[in-house]
């Protein structure tokens, strides 16, 4: 992820987006050729915006656009080191331009190639000696790398390769990971990335993203400018306090906003450049990792109320003032205690998305949606309880309330009575409604308590049952039977990950509702064999909406994120499912499609952005898809001059 040797050229200060950099000159532009960076700074403490880096792909699209906060006087000389508008207190960072060859630019992953170099490049970057005589093409890296990968029997050990790989070979690694996407995403992502979490302070080789921490009060925008991106268009952060369903990790989380971008970029096609991981480091209410010697985040109980709040507020302060309006931030796996504040402080001053809220709301209205296609009816004529009411089980209700009202005119309010949420207490009830968190109060309806969920079952005769819990092995075979006596074809939906926290498994779910259930888990299961007949289950999981989600964002310079556009991106989603699909039993598409699927989420959401006045990027592209499938990353190698 780090390149410290690319070509590197100081620009304005502004914001990423996608129109041309105008403040490069004729001759700059030829200099910077294909794989170039330009590297903008601006004075530490100064208040202006910190900078833009641009970096050229095939598709010639540029990222400086035109918010600009400090426009050069015409015939002027450009202050483009940020050293003239620094007083004489403020520090300026001492870029420089580089070119990378020989040794530096085998170890640099942006632009290292391996055995790929061609003899021509070898001669002009001076790597004659450093790398063996044979020259192989990408594809037969890949067939080398996914054996390599094949070897380890652990889980853990693909993960370690893969990251290794990262580091060392960025577009290799995403070549790899596209074209063996069903098979690397449970390495990358969950469950595996669940354990690598875990486990997190033994394997740590390489720093990767940024750590921002209580000790970082007061300067958090300059860390930020320590990163050696500058045009940074999506942010994925964590404090690492809900990290899947495994609890409070800690500085460990950091797997997860490493793991999600590496989604963005390979299954949403925004390039890794433009993509920071962040872990906010207020500490540890995980005793064993507090008396870990391997663990190294801060080693004290977690900062809360006015401490948290203020790092919070400076990160998102910061955020914005260094990246612009348009900086995407995705929370990820907070606990439910901030995660809920969170989005409703920032949703009308930041473009934020809170991906276990909305995104999994938006993945799973997708799939029920499609799953009413093997089921038959429509949103009201189906019942929905949920075990867990927390980020995803609330945010998927809510979602599917408002799709509902809006499809049927009929109240939110009206319809929410059709949706029962049970949380560790029980059935959530009126009578409960005084003690119950805000998110909850909405689902409080009227009803006798129920404590267990084989009762609730029995009581609301739910055609949906979904798991957003994260306690493994909560959907038991009582349930399950329980679904199947009600329902033909119950839909099950299993969402809670790592794979331990599943609710049940595909097994599970098939044997003890005799092979009727159309189900789906948020953490990949192996097909099951039933009765003779092979199930094949999907993969109900935000990753399907994220990445083409944040594309759509990002390419029509959207500056907030509304429902409707949660809407547009489940539509696309479900509207990808096809009949080969559903003869299978699936209710989501294959991820093998995953970016034309990104392709079609990105420009449904892009269209509802300019359609409501929330995007900036003007004029609108006539050709959403296209637009979308022009402007993603491809991983194949550049040629170097
Ligand atoms: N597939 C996907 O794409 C996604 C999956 N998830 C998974 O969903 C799970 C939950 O995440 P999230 O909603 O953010 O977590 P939260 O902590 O916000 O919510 C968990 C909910 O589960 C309830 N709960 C806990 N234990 C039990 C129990 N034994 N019986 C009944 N309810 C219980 C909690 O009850 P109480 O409120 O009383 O404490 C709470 O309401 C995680 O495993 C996560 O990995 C999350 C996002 C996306
Ligand atoms: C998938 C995801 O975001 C989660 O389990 O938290
Ligand atoms: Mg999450």
């Amino acid at each position: 992820m780090f390149s410290s040797n690319a070509y590197s050229f100081m620009c304005k200060p502004g914001i990423g987006g996608w129109s041309s950099c105008s403040n490069l000159s004729a001759s700059q532009r030829k200099l910077l050729g294909s794989s170039s960076r330009i590297t903008c700074c601006a004075p530490t403490n100064s208040k202006s915006h910190g900078g833009v880096v641009m970096e050229n792909e095939t598709n010639g699209s540029s990222t400086v656009d035109d918010f600009d906060v400090n426009p050069i006087p015409s015939g002027g000389v450009r202050d483009v080191y940020g050293e003239d508008k620094a007083t004489e207190d403020q520090f300026v960072t001492p870029w420089s331009i580089s070119v990378a060859s020989g040794y530096s630019l085998l170890r640099d992953p942006h632009y290292n190639k391996g055995l790929a170099f061609t003899e021509k490049e070898r001669d002009a970057h001076y790597l004659r000696g450093l790398l063996p005589p044979s020259v192989i093409s990408q594809e037969t890296q890949v067939t080398k790398m996914i054996r390599h990968i094949r070897q380890y029997e652990v889980p853990l050990h693909k993960y370690i390769a893969m990251m290794d790989l990262q580091e060392r070979n960025e577009r290799l690694f995403y070549k790899l990971l596209l074209d063996h996407v069903e098979e690397l995403l449970p390495v990358v992502y969950t469950p595996t990335v669940g354990e690598a979490c875990q486990k997190y302070g033994s394997i740590f080789m390489h720093p990767q993203g940024l750590y921002i921490s209580l000790k970082e009060k007061g300067r958090i925008l300059e860390v930020l400018r320590n990163w050696p991106e500058k045009n940074i268009q999506v942010i994925v952060v964590t404090d690492g306090e809900r990290i899947l369903g495994l609890g409070d990790l800690g500085c460990q989380g950091m797997g997860i906003p490493v793991g999600k971008l590496s989604l963005y970029s390979a299954l949403g096609g925004v390039r890794p450049s433009a993509c920071l991981p962040i872990t906010i480091d207020v500490g540890t209410n995980n005793q064993k990792l507090l008396h870990d010697e391997l663990y190294f985040g801060l080693r004290h109980k977690r900062a809360t109320g006015q401490e948290y709040t203020e790092l919070l507020h400076e990160f998102m302060n910061a955020v914005k003032q260094n990246y612009g309006e348009r900086i995407l931030v995705q929370f990820e796996d907070f606990a439910n205690h901030n995660a809920f504040d969170l989005l409703e402080k920032y949703r009308s001053t930041h473009l934020v998305f809170n991906d276990d809220i909305q995104g999994t709301a938006s993945v799973v209205l997708a799939g029920v949606v499609s799953a009413l296609k093997l089921v038959g009816g429509d949103l009201t004529d189906h019942r929905f309880l949920f075990l867990g009411a927390g980020e995803a089980g609330t945010g998927i209700a809510e979602l599917i309330a408002l799709e509902t009202s809006k499809r049927t005119n009929v109240p939110l309010d009206e319809v929410r009575k059709n949706i029962w949420l049970v949380d560790s207490k029980g059935l959530i009830v009126s009578s409960r409604k005084e003690s119950l968190q805000h998110f909850k109060k909405p689902w409080a309806h009227e009803h006798e308590p129920v404590k267990e969920l084989v009762d609730a079952v029995k009581e609301i005769k739910p055609t949906v049952l979904i798991g957003t819990s994260g306690q493994g092995r909560t959907f038991t075979k009582d349930v399950i039977e329980a679904m199947a006596s009600i329902n033909e074809k119950p839909i099950i939906l299993s969402l809670s990950n790592p794979t331990s926290q599943s609710e049940c498994t595909a097994e599970e779910a098939y044997t003890w509702s005799q092979g009727r259930a159309i189900f789906a888990s948020g953490s990949p299961f192996a097909p099951v064999e039933y009765d003779g007949k092979v199930f094949v289950p999907g993969q109900a999981n935000n990753a399907y909406i994220f990445p083409g989600f944040g594309l759509g964002l990002i390419m029509s310079g959207t500056i907030r994120v509304h429902d409707d556009l949660l809407l547009a991106a489940s539509e696309a989603l479900a509207s990808q499912v096809t009949q080969k699909d559903y003869d299978k039993g699936l209710i989501y598409p294959p991820f093998s499609n995953i970016r034309k699927i990104s392709a079609r989420i990105a420009a449904n959401v892009a269209a509802k952005a300019y359609e409501l006045g929330l995007a900036t990027s003007l004029p609108q592209p006539k050709d959403l898809v296209k637009f979308a499938e022009s402007s993603m990353y491809t991983p194949l190698y550049r040629g170097y001059r």
